[in-house]
């Protein structure tokens, strides 16, 4: 009889997970272990650590098979951790990078002309916001959602081109994989629940929708005008809020449509005065 506690081998482990898949049960397992020198009560405590270490093995690896498969996603090159990116026409701020969720807040993306040129040029083609409703066809008023907003086409002017230009760059993806520039504006007491942007693979409309460029891999949200207070963008899992600031833009991405990608967020209630956003959605391929 040896007295120390004993060593799980190699040989060991896989001796107990091949009999335990055999289905031998553990009483059996213990006697044999016992009968070549083992104590009881270390064979039972040895016994225990290796299944249950490999069950919970077994669990997350079912897990991870249940996945949905990731995709390459847009990703601003920040490998060197730059203050700035030269983004074309413009220097970008980085103020602020996460790696899970992959979010970065930017600093500068768009001037304060800008900004208003926007906004501007949406206010006549402002009507209550729809979002892509993957329950039927087509889009739908969600009462989540209570700004209202209006898509510009893709390059539909030299301002909305040049804006989709520079964030290609910033973000290194193709323009041709943009949906066209939403416009939103929540007035006080609008606000967008948390939401995930990707189309829930789940839904019966989601097929539909993925054959104009497939899956939603990343968001921009631009900030165009600065509420006095609240209506900051919220990342709930991760207990997170951008400051809605004028010019200022958080990217956040996502290589799955899954919420382990912890992107849910909303647009938080506004207390006072009004937020004007733009919102950059990019596809997998060409949006068409
Ligand atoms: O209003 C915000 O800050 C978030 C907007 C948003 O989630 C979206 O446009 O998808
Ligand atoms: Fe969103």
């Amino acid at each position: 009889m040896i007295d120390s506690p004993q060593h799980i081998t190699l040989e060991l482990r896989e001796w107990i997970v091949a009999q335990a898949a055999s289905g031998q049960p553990p009483q059996t397992m213990v006697e044999s272990m016992v009968a070549s020198g083992w104590r009881e009560d270390v064979a039972l405590a040895a016994l225990q650590k290796v299944l249950s270490e490999y069950l919970a093995r077994e669990a997350a690896r079912a897990e991870e098979d249940e996945l949905p498969l990731a995709v390459p996603v847009p990703e601003p090159a920040l490998a060197e951790s730059p203050l700035y990116l030269e983004a074309g026409d413009r220097r970008v701020h980085v103020l602020q990078a996460m790696l899970d969720p992959r979010l970065v807040v930017f600093g500068n993306l768009l001037g304060d002309d800008e900004c208003d040129a926007l906004i501007a040029a949406a206010r006549p083609r402002m009507a209550r916001s729809l979002t892509v409703a993957t329950q039927e066809h087509g889009e739908a008023p969600n009462d989540d959602r209570t700004s209202r907003g209006m898509f510009f086409e893709r390059g539909e002017n030299e301002l909305v081109a040049r804006i989709e230009a520079r964030i290609a760059r910033l973000v290194n993806w193709p323009v041709e994989n943009g949906e066209g520039l939403q416009i939103l504006r929540y007035p006080p007491g609008a606000e967008y629940k948390p939401h995930y942007d990707y189309f829930d693979p789940d839904e019966p409309g989601t097929a539909a929708i993925l054959k104009r460029g497939g899956q939603r891999v990343a968001t921009l949200v631009i900030y165009l005008s600065e509420p006095e207070k609240g209506g900051g963008t919220t990342f709930p899992n991760v207990h997170l809020e951008v400051a809605p600031k004028r010019g200022n833009a958080v990217f956040f991405s996502y290589e799955r449509p899954h919420p382990s990608t912890y992107t849910l967020h909303g647009g938080a209630p506004v207390i006072a005065g009004e937020k004007w956003i733009a919102t950059k959605w990019l596809r997998e391929r060409e949006f068409t």
